[in-house]
């Protein structure tokens, strides 16, 4: 069995294809809750979706892809994001790791690195 430290998060996670189906199941999620969608009414999904797979291949993964977006301060600044706002997205992307199977230890992982960038996000 390959250890952790062995691989990537990308590479366990099951690369490109399966983030992107991760974060489909992310964004249904986050636009179904009516606590976090009005955040996301005229925004282009499709767009914010690339972004988002880039994203979390780049930086939060490990992977080979380079994200090109703004960067998370910018794309979040005026939106007046909460804590409790924030609680949702990091418990609707666990729900969405949990659907496809990835491993306890690698989805606490990925929430640390989300943790690590909470700052950036939220509005204080
Ligand atoms: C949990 C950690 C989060 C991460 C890693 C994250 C990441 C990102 C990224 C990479 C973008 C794209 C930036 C671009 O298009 O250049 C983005 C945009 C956006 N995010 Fe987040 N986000 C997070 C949490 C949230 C939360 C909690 C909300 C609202 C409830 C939210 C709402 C938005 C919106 C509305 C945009 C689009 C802004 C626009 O296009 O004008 N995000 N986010």
């Amino acid at each position: 069995m390959l250890r952790s430290t062995r691989s990537t998060l990308y590479e366990r996670l099951g690369g490109e294809e399966s983030i992107a189906a991760v974060i489909s199941e992310f964004y249904d999620r986050m636009t179904q809750d009516d606590r976090v969608n009005h955040h996301f009414i005229g925004v282009n999904m499709e767009v914010l979706r690339r972004h988002q797979i880039t994203y979390f291949m780049s930086y939060a993964l490990g992977g080979p892809k380079h994200y090109e977006g703004n960067t998370l301060r910018k794309a979040h600044s005026g939106l007046n994001i909460t804590s409790e706002e924030y609680e949702i997205a990091i418990k609707h992307l666990n729900s969405a790791l949990r659907k496809f199977n990835v491993a306890i230890e690698d989805i606490a992982r990925v929430e640390a690195f989300l943790r690590s960038v909470k700052p950036h996000i939220i509005y204080k």
